[in-house]
Order: C-alpha cells, then structure tokens, then sequence
C-alpha cells in the first residue's frame, strides 16, 4: 500500500479550501494515529499520548500558523505568524501546525507547499516566553514536535521552506523537514540550539545526517555558525538564494514560482505519487529509533542549569 494510501486510510476527506483558514475545529483529526505513532506502537516502544501533549501545548498561547491552499496552482502556503517574537513557535503554533498538516494530507489537488515566516522572519526558533513556562515538558513536547515534522517531512507534496530574515534553532529544524530550502540573500541560518544548552528538540539531528552526512552534522550542530545565504548555498543547505533585487514582500510569490516552475508543474496525482513512493523508500525502522534517542537526550537537557543559564543571558545570536 503507497504511504498516500496509509495516510488517507481512515481520515475523513476535506474538500478545496482557497480561503486563509485556522483548523482549530480539526482537533479531532489528530486521533488518527500517524506513520511514527503506527511505528511506535508496532516496535513495541513506549508510545508518546500525543493526544494529551496536545492539550497540553494549547493552553501556551500566542500566535497562529495560518494555511491557505490554492486548489487552482496545487500550491499552499503555511505561514508562521508572531511576528513580534520573530515566529518563534509557542506551543498553540504547534498545535496549529499539526492540524493544518493533517489537511494536507488529505489534499488531493495538492502538489506543493510553501513554509514561510510573516513579516520577513522565518523562524527564530521557539517561543522563549513558552520556553521558560514549559521546562517541565521537554521530552513530551519533542514527541509532539517529531510527530508533527515527520508528518511534514513525508506529505505527498513536494515542500519548501522560504528562509527570510532569522531562521535560528527550532527554526533551522522546521527547515529541515522541507523537501528544499530557498533563502534571502540577506537572511541569515544557523543551529544555535548548543549556544542555549540544548542539543536539537524538533528531530534535525535526523535529518541532517540523512540530509547531509554525519560529518557535516556534526559541524553545524557544535559551531553553532549563523550562515550568511552565501555560505549556506555554497554548504548546500540551502537549494537556491533569492536575487538581492528582490523586496522582503516580492519573495514570497518568486519563491512560489519557483517550486511551480521546477517541481509542480505536471499532474497533481503523480506529482503525489512520485513524493509518496519516495517517503516509502525512506521509511524504516531506524528513522523512529533515532528520533526516539535524540528526544531522550534533549530531555536530559532541557530544564537543565546549561539551558537556564543560556535563558538568563538573553544571548543573540548574531
Ligand atoms: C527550541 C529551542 C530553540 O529554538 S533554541 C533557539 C531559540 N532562539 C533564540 O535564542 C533567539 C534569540 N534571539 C536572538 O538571537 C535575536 O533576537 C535575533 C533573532 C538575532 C534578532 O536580533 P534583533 O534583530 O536585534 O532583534 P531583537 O532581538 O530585538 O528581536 C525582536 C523581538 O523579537 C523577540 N524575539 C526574538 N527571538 C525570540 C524568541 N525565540 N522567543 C521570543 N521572543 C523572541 C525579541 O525578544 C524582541 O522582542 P522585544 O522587541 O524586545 O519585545
């Protein structure tokens, strides 16, 4: 059975949506299990409530993440919206973000999704006013944040993250979990989570072996070097730098272009199916194991005295 079949088995259909739409009536969704929580619960590992966790992560409030797909191009777009904290994610915003991806799943005039950041930010990673509220619940918010991003990582679109001003730890993972990453040509990327005493909570230690290779893993998460959009281009972070020509407001809709012109340009069935048998290929048992180490270890930090110092001295990562 293809991933697409999986994903759709037993999920109640949405119908095109072309306005800008907030799914907090979709919470119900969530009780399908996912691809990791199926996996988990096959490899006998303990399984997260991610039900629970959800609720949990509700009461942080602050922000939205917005989602808008185009039933003409096939093209979303998920946007990240606390401007006044750079889109850094509070726990409603994880919420949100899971929901939305469980409407994805079921778009079947989907073909590609645009991640983008309002107001020229992509992502300044998490919400530092929720931080520090939930030092208690590293572990289980990590679970909730894997699920999600996989869920992501494995739509049967073909994904993009627009990186725009600041995309800095929990934001350098989102865009790991995008298929490719296009960058301003002054924006600015870098995994600075061990600058906050933190080893990566959102499953980029993953991702970024799979994508780029232990050594080069190894190398962004210890520096924890800020990219300028040359460097990370030329690293291969990055597939495509946005012309300096361009305004903050213009690149969204290049950037949409883009993916059109380059990966959504034929049938949405097989656009679907290509991205479907791909995540197939990739799907396997040590995917889970992974994620389910690198949450452990970040749980041993979280909370810790390293994370609360970092906290106390309101760093900026420049
Ligand atoms: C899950 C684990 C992780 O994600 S660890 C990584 C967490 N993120 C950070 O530590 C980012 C810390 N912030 C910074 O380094 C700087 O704000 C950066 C992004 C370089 C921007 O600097 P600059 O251009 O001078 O702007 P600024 O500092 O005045 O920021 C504007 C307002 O945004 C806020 N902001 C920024 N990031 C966050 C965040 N992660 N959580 C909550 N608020 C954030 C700033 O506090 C500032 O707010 P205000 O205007 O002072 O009220």
């Amino acid at each position: 059975m293809l991933m697409m079949d999986l994903l759709k088995a037993g999920m109640p259909a949405i119908s095109g949506i072309t306005s800008l739409l907030r799914f907090t009536a979709l919470k119900n969704l969530l009780s399908v299990p996912s691809m990791l929580t199926a996996r988990l619960m096959s490899s006998g590992a303990s399984q997260p409530d991610l039900l629970a966790i959800r609720d949990e992560l509700e009461k942080f409030e602050g922000g939205s993440v917005d989602l808008e797909m185009d039933d003409h191009s096939g093209i979303a777009v998920m946007m990240l919206n606390n401007p006044k904290r750079l889109n850094s994610l509070t726990g409603k915003m994880m919420v949100d973000m899971a929901n939305h991806i469980t409407a994805l799943e079921n778009w079947s005039l989907g073909k590609g999704l645009v991640l983008v950041g309002a107001s020229g930010n992509f992502c300044s990673g998490g919400d530092l006013t929720f931080v520090r509220k939930a030092l208690h619940y590293g572990e289980e918010m990590a679970a909730f944040q894997h699920d999600t991003l996989t869920r992501l990582l494995n739509l049967p679109l073909v994904s993009v993250a627009l990186l725009q001003g600041h995309t800095l730890g929990g934001g350098a993972e989102l865009s790991t979990a995008c298929d490719f990453r296009v960058m301003s040509s002054s924006a600015r990327l870098g995994f600075v989570q061990i600058r906050m005493g933190l080893t990566t909570g959102w499953g980029a230690t993953t991702r970024l072996v799979r994508l780029f290779g232990r050594q080069k893993a190894l190398a962004y998460l210890t520096s924890a070097k800020v990219f300028s959009a040359e460097e990370a281009e030329k690293e291969g972070l990055v597939d495509h730098v946005l012309s300096y020509a361009l305004q903050p407001e213009e690149e969204l809709s290049v950037c949409k272009d883009w993916l059109a012109t380059n990966y959504c340009k034929h049938d949405a069935n097989l656009t679907q199916a290509v991205k479907a048998s791909i995540v197939q290929c990739d799907l396997s048992g040590d995917l889970v194991d992974s994620l389910r180490n690198e949450r452990q270890v970040f749980g041993k930090f979280w909370g810790g005295p390293a994370q609360k110092a970092a906290l106390e001295a309101k760093i900026k990562h420049k």
